[in-house]
């Protein structure tokens, strides 16, 4: 059925049913990209520790059948100079449901655009999923980073990341350029002749299904408050349409009311009658915000561009992105990856954190229902990093740590399960 990706024998596929929960096998099989740059060093430790993990949890009576699907460098040494992201291996992860997946590179200026935007929007993955948490032990630059406890909701198919760009000098610019000067009388260009121009589409549509699910996350998870993070005072109906429609949702689906006039509004959970606050914040005070009182924040949703930002930032403040987990999630496929990327000068080193990749597969283990396995994932990083045998990130800032490989960091998870 493919031409260059090997179905185990041994596995059977995860299923959706109407309801859009999952029925997952005991001997799943899940496709997963190796990834560019140190891909080729976390995935396989991730690998490792995840079967460790499954294996302890359920005693062999449940298993992964893993099943490497292609992108990225990998692919084009596969299946032809040319080819980063092959038609198949997009029909294998929208028809295995879950995967995972190691960091690809984007070239900076020219090359090709994004295969990890490009992913997620062929796919319709619009939820990049990004819990920050802090784990006791790790080194911050934060006197209290335990209270950094926040969960990142970001657009993931829309905003400038669409990629409708059109290159300084290009027939595209110019005719764009056109159409705004001429027929939409536009005179803030301020250098029309030298400029490049990019379009930035945000609808209601996708802010509600966006905005829905944090909501949504909130009431599952018994959180405090939502936080619609824009910059709606410059990019008024784009970013401020965000925010407006957020609040009108919360509203209108979730019987928010407003707080003092408005716009900030609240209801009570219904799971658990404690009430969910909803409000705003404009991006660039919330970035001070949460290095100053991060304890005032829980659930955020926020644009593409915004998320991605606000993603390493916070990811730093529990110590770096590399134990930053996240997924991408459409209303029933779900593809785990870490925050960072490619980290090309460590490549093929051994070097990196593998946690970022690790807490990625306990989201994905935590998705299936595997939750002994992901529990155990959990409480084997803990150990290992109050044991101090850490990577280099850690390492270089811990004192008393014993500097640790990657695969050396999988091997110290494993011993403590
Ligand atoms: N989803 C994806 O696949 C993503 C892909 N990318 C792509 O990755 C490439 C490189 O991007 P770049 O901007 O350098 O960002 P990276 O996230 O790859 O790396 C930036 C820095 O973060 C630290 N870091 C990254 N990964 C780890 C890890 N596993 N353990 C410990 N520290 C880590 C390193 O810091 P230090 O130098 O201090 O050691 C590294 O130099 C680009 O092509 C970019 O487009 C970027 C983000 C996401
Ligand atoms: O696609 C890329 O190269 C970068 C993506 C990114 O930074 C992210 O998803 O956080
Ligand atoms: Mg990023």
């Amino acid at each position: 059925m493919y031409q260059h990706i090997t179905v185990p024998a041994d596995g059977q596929k995860i299923s959706v049913n109407a309801d859009l929960t999952l029925t997952v096998p005991d001997n799943p099989i899940i496709p997963f990209i190796e990834g560019d740059g140190t891909g080729i060093d976390i995935t396989p430790v991730m690998i490792k520790v995840v079967d460790a993990a499954v294996a302890k949890a359920y005693g062999g009576r449940r298993k992964i059948s893993w099943m490497e699907v292609f992108a990225g460098e990998k692919s084009t040494s596969v299946y032809g100079p040319d080819v980063w992201l092959p038609d198949e291996t997009l029909d294998a992860v929208k028809d295995y449901v879950v995967s995972i997946k190691g960091p690809l590179t984007t070239p900076v200026g020219g090359g090709i655009r994004s295969l990890n935007v490009a992913l997620r929007q062929q796919l319709d993955l619009y939820v990049c999923l990004r819990p920050v948490r802090y784990f006791t032990g790790v080194p911050s630059p934060l006197k209290q980073p335990e209270k950094t406890n926040m969960v990142i909701f970001r657009e993931n198919s829309e905003d400038i990341y669409a990629g409708i760009e059109y290159q300084q000098g290009s027939d595209g610019v110019k005719k764009l350029m056109d159409f705004l000067v001429k027929e939409m009388g536009v005179t803030k260009i301020r250098f029309p002749e030298t400029s490049g121009l990019g379009i930035k589409p945000v609808s209601i549509e996708g802010t509600e299904r966006l905005v829905r699910k944090a909501i949504q996350y909130a009431i599952d998870n018994d959180k405090p408050s939502v936080t619609i993070v824009h910059k709606g005072n410059i990019m008024k109906y784009t970013e401020g349409g965000f925010r407006d429609w957020a609040y009108a949702l919360a509203q209108k689906e979730f019987g928010a009311e407003l707080i003092d006039g408005g716009p900030w509004c609240k209801f009570k959970n219904p799971k658990t009658g404690r009430e969910i606050i909803i409000k705003d914040s404009i991006a660039d005070a919330f970035l001070q915000q949460i290095l100053l009182r991060p304890a005032e924040y829980s659930v955020i949703a926020t644009l593409n561009l915004n998320g991605d930002y606000i993603s390493d930032a916070l990811a730093a403040q529990v110590g770096g992105i590399g134990i930053a987990p996240g997924a991408n999630m459409s209303d029933s496929v779900a593809m785990f990856e870490a925050t960072h990327g490619t980290a090309p000068k460590y490549a093929g080193k051994d070097y990196v954190n593998p946690g970022s990749l690790i807490l990625s597969a306990e989201m994905m283990l935590r998705h299936m229902g595997w939750v002994e396995a992901a529990d155990l994932i959990i409480e084997s990083m803990q150990k290992s990093i109050a044991s101090k045998r850490v990577t280099y990130d850690f390492a270089r800032l811990m004192e008393g740590a014993t500097q640790v490989s990657c695969s050396g960091f999988g091997d110290v998870m494993i011993e403590n399960m």
